[in-house]
């Protein structure tokens, strides 16, 4: 589904009004009314079927709308169910961390998302998910962070040395692809032509494609029978196999093998769930977490880096400014893990670009296994609960002027004005994003390694902000440059 919202940054956020005011938790939720929202005539003709259309068609222009006319949080009937639309920072705290007992991720999005990546943190809750969070935890360990940081930098510097040559590239394109192949080296520690099988290039657009599919599917009541000979179950298969041949492989490499490496699959591997039943992981554990950290890391990476050339390369002071600042802290030398708090502009500048275009643009909604309340409202058993960063991230109240462009706003000296919730790529509460503080690292590490090396020169429909929402919000068109090498580093030798 690829959606123009406009020729440059999308739509604003208008303001909405407050939700009433929490009531004694006490308070049985019977007794509460339903937060307002669109009224239907009824639920299964009328206007229930409009709103479910306007609702897919453009879920992003609807939920926004919704917000401005009902308040932070209002409801509506989709089908038999009814869907809550959560916008302030207050209400999402509320539900995803003082009442999260109240809430479970929403199973028909996580059956869907199970057939790539089985049931791995993601997908998994309860007694698995605290057991699987607390062993994989220990592998995004800031101990860890200077290691993965040196893969990050090797693979970069290699998989870029042929761009010089190459005299014109696709950013959004070559990000994808050097995402992967950095997914799949931190991950798995294994080059992956001695893996064998799909390129990075090949992996990578497998998975978007299957992963495309699948949050399709996860936006309809119905899942399409396997054996239906359709295209996109195809494509899904595709993916499925791609991931499965390639997790699997690395993992006996691993098993043969085990002293020999030292990355993230190491530490799962080698893991075992101390405050718990003291085991470590199955090869079908290992599998489904593999798959799930490989598709989870190397999606949101590509979009945000994606969206950070087209936004950067279309203001030349600030382009200038990036440039300047990692000439500054690098001098002639290459970047370190050491370095990244001292990119500040940079950090900045990533941290904005996640504002206006967060990766996951909706949260992975949750449904109520009771009835509560929220904000002074009744929310029922079976419920869908949706919430958008796109949405908040975008609201006046909380960035002001939101359509801007302005790193600034993340200074040290403004961050504090933020109110706090407000901002939130990487989720909110006990199921926020495991690989955030890894993420943080790498984004510098990966765009000052760029613009060190290299002048990029952008070529028509760079700055071309189409969108293309699936499970993460990425550029719909390329964002070309013309390369021209700035630096007289030598070129690294793979590992
Ligand atoms: C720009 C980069 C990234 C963004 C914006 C991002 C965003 C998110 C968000 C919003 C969630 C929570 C979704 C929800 O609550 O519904 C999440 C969960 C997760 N992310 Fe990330 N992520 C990024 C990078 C990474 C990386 C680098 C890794 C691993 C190497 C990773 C692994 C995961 C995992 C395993 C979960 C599930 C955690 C759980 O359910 O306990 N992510 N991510």
């Amino acid at each position: 589904m690829s959606v123009v919202l406009e020729r440059t940054l999308g739509e604003a956020a208008r303001p909405t009004r407050l939700a009433r005011q929490v009531v004694s938790d006490k308070t049985p939720p019977e007794k509460l009314p339903h937060p307002p929202g669109p009224k239907n005539i009824n639920q299964w003709i009328g206007l229930t079927w409009r709103h479910a259309a306007e609702f897919w068609l453009s879920p992003l222009r609807y939920i926004t709308k919704l917000g401005h006319r009902y308040g932070d949080l209002c409801s509506f009937m989709l089908f038999t169910q009814r869907a809550y639309v959560v916008n302030s920072p207050e209400l999402i705290h509320e539900y995803l961390v003082r009442r999260r007992d109240d809430y479970i991720r929403a199973p028909w999005e996580m059956r869907v998302l199970r057939q790539l990546v089985g049931n791995g943190i993601l997908t998994s809750e309860g007694d698995l998910w605290t057991r699987q969070r607390r062993i994989i935890q220990q592998a995004f360990r800031g101990a860890l962070l200077p290691r993965y940081s040196e893969v990050t930098l090797t693979t970069t510097q290699v998989r870029v040395g042929a761009w010089e040559s190459a005299g014109e590239v696709d950013l959004v394109n070559e990000m994808a692809a050097l995402m992967m192949d950095i997914s799949i080296r931190t991950t798995t520690g294994i080059n992956p032509e001695v893996i064998g099988g799909p390129s990075p290039e090949q992996l990578s657009d497998a998975i978007i494609e299957g992963a495309d599919q699948m949050s399709r599917e996860m936006g309809i009541p119905i899942t399409p029978p396997k054996w239906l000979p359709l295209p996109s179950s195809r494509r899904k298969r595709r993916a499925i196999e791609a991931i499965d041949a390639y997790v699997h492989r690395a993992i006996e490499i691993r098993r043969a093998d085990p002293d020999t490496y030292h990355d993230l699959l190491a530490v799962l591997l080698r893991a075992v769930d101390e405050e718990g039943d003291g085991k470590g992981m199955s090869d079908r554990q290992a599998r489904d977490e593999t798959a799930t950290i490989l598709i989870a890391s190397a999606h949101s990476m590509s979009s945000t880096l994606g969206w950070f050339w087209k936004l950067v390369l279309g203001r030349p002071e600030l382009y200038d400014r990036l440039t300047e600042e990692v000439d500054r802290v690098l001098g002639d030398r290459e970047p370190t893990f050491a370095d990244v708090p001292k990119l500040e502009c940079l950090t900045q500048t990533l941290k904005e670009t996640m504002r206006l275009f967060p990766p996951a643009y909706v949260l992975f909604a949750r449904m109520p296994i009771r009835d509560t309340q929220l904000g002074g409202y009744r929310v029922c058993r079976g419920g869908w609960m949706i919430t958008m960063p796109w949405v908040t991230h975008r609201d006046p109240r909380f960035f002001p002027e939101p359509m801007k462009f302005d790193p600034d706003r993340f200074s040290p000296e403004r961050e504090g004005d933020i109110p706090k919730g407000a901002y939130f790529p990487f989720g909110h509460g006990p199921r926020v994003c495991i690989g955030q503080q890894l993420a943080m690292v790498q984004l510098p590490l990966i765009t000052a390694t760029l613009l060190q090396r290299f002048r990029f020169e952008p070529q028509p429909g760079f700055d071309d902000m189409t969108t293309h929402r699936e499970l993460a919000v990425r550029p719909a068109t390329p964002c070309p440059v013309k390369v021209t090498r700035r630096d007289p580093l030598p070129p690294r030798k793979p590992r």
